[in-house]
């Protein structure tokens, strides 16, 4: 034997031991319940998937359509809207999914997956009518506030709906297909938009009106979707459960359906009223009390608040604006650049996030992200903006225009690939003893750091200028670049309990590489054909 050989062989025997002790530690429920993910899922897991992922799709659709609107509403409304208008009707959106996301989290456990869902496809509905018959800013806002306890909850419920019904193997991939279903709503919004812009009149009632049909399409085919077997199980429903576990896996056996059921019924009995009025308490209490908890959480938050708060919404929501600020004179147009940048770069992440991991990736991406900003952030100096009425002094805008256009695909390109998906993926981090708890201040960190950005933006390039404005976004990314390398460790593919025991040596960044070291030898290992337990 070569000594390359007997080195690896000595570390496959180390990592060999190790997996042993460790599978000897998970219970044999666990692994007979792995049996079944083993057997081939249907077209009906998928089916469900792209349906419950139609609530994604109006997510999108409902927060992207604003930035056409807002450059084609004109007198609409009675008078012209003033910034703070335009601020106000642009975060109401994201106020109310907020209220929506923490209602969903609520009911969805008691409820079901599906009650949610349902709900959030009327409100889209009536909220969509009372901003397309809306001839006054009240009655438009409080369209805008409807439509967004829509797209909270779809945003809270879809994702983890989605992750229930579908194949364990398949779930970091299909919280990215979610996601991906975000930026083709938010892609389609921006070209209807930009499509009704060349019609005269009063069109963008069109683009308004036109979100009312998919909920409606989400409604009826949920119908036919079944339960998540999750759900059903945690109300003592298992024959149902068995049924819709047989519709997924159609050629499993009884005993392997059995098998996982039983070990659904353990983990929701960790879980155990982690929704109840006194466990919300506990488990609020558990974040803040206990060290590593709480480190899991907050690196949870963090990255959703990067996310957030490094300034792309401003982008989808007031890309048409910026653009025709900066002298671009088909501005709704040259906006579904930055949407269909979105979209594209979302698939790469689908593409990638399993296969480099969430670190590697937001290591570079946050620092491009950040230096885009900063280019950006010179380039406006040298566009003549008058900063009182973010109206061009100058027609000739020239090569600092193009710049920031470039640097704005690039930024898209970024946070796309990176930190968008990965921010929604972040929860995985969080134990599941407070996982529900969790999963509810990461959202609400997500919807109220986007309510900063959105409702203070166009203040922001009023009072900071723009080139402050994309400044401070840039100082934001690059504190998040910061957080990451310091505290953000590599949990890709990592079993629940080390990724606790990644927390428990502080951020645990050392420790998870060591893991990922470990992991990947005993993979190569594996695939040698010599250590073969079926995992
Ligand atoms: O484009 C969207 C963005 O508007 C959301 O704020 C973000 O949470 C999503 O991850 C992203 O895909």
């Amino acid at each position: 034997m070569s000594v390359d050989n007997k080195k690896l062989k000595d570390v496959k025997d180390d990592v060999f031991i190790d997996r042993i002790e460790k599978l000897d530690t998970l219970s044999d429920e666990h692994i007979e319940a792995d049996h079944i993910e083993s057997t081939a899922a249907s077209k009906a897991a998928w089916l469900i998937a792209m349906t419950v992922s139609i609530g994604g799709f109006l997510f999108g659709y409902d927060t992207g359509y604003i930035s056409s609107v807002l450059v084609t509403i004109g007198t609409s409304l009675g008078h012209e809207l003033s910034t703070s208008e335009q601020e106000l009707v642009t975060s109401l959106t994201s106020g109310g999914a907020l209220v929506g996301a923490v209602f969903a989290g609520l009911v969805a456990d008691k409820y079901g997956r599906k009650m949610p869902i349902y709900a959030a496809c009327a409100v889209f509905v009536i909220g969509t009518l009372l901003q397309a018959a809306a001839f006054h800013l009240p009655q438009f806002a409080v369209g805008r506030f409807v439509v967004g306890l829509g797209v909270g909850s779809a945003a809270c419920i879809c994702p983890l709906f989605i992750a229930e019904i579908s194949p364990m193997r398949y779930r970091g991939r299909v919280v990215a297909f979610n996601n991906m279903s975000v930026t083709l709503g938010q892609l389609i919004a921006s070209a209807i938009g930009a499509g009704f812009a060349q019609v005269q009149g009063e069109a963008w009632r069109g683009t308004v009106a036109i979100g009312g049909l998919p909920p409606i399409v989400l409604a009826i085919l949920l119908m036919f979707c079944p339960e998540s077997p999750r759900q059903l199980i945690a109300h003592g429903r298992t024959e149902l459960a068995d049924a819709c576990l047989l519709k997924i896996y159609p050629t499993s056996t009884p005993e392997t359906r059995q098998a996982k059921i039983r070990s659904i019924e353990a983990s929701i009995h960790e879980n155990t009223g982690s929704l109840a009025d006194e466990s919300i308490w506990k488990s609020t209490k558990r974040i803040f009390t206990t060290p590593a908890t709480g480190r899991a959480v907050l690196t949870a938050c963090a990255i959703m608040a990067i996310s957030q708060l490094g300034g792309f919404n401003t982008l989808m929501y007031y890309s048409a604006t910026l653009f025709g600020l900066v002298g671009f004179a088909n501005a709704t147009a040259i906006a579904i650049v930055v949407s269909g940048t979105n979209f594209l770069f979302s698939i790469v992440n689908l593409v990638l996030v399993d296969r480099f991991g969430r670190r590697a990736i937001l290591k570079v991406t946050v620092l491009g992200m950040a230096i885009c900003m900063l280019i950006a952030a010179v380039s406006f100096h040298y566009i003549p903006i008058n900063t009182k009425t973010l109206e061009l002094t100058s027609d000739v805008t020239g090569w600092p225009a193009v710049l920031v256009l470039v640097c704005i695909i690039c930024y898209v390109a970024f946070f796309s690939s990176g930190v968008a998906t990965i921010a929604w993926i972040g929860t995985e981090l969080i134990p599941t003893e407070v996982r529900a708890v969790g999963t509810m201040i990461n959202t609400v960190t997500c919807w109220s750091t986007n309510i900063i950005v959105s409702s203070t933006f166009l203040s922001m390039m009023k009072g900071l200028t723009p080139t402050g404005a994309f400044g401070f976004y840039s100082g934001i990314c690059t504190i998040g670049w910061i957080f990451v390398m310091f505290c953000y460790p590599e949990c890709k593919g990592m079993p629940l309990e080390v990724i606790r025991e990644v927390f428990q040596r502080g951020f645990g960044v050392g420790y998870s590489k060591q893991w990922q070291k470990e992991n990947a030898a005993f993979a190569k290992a594996n695939a040698m054909g010599n250590v073969n337990f079926g995992h």
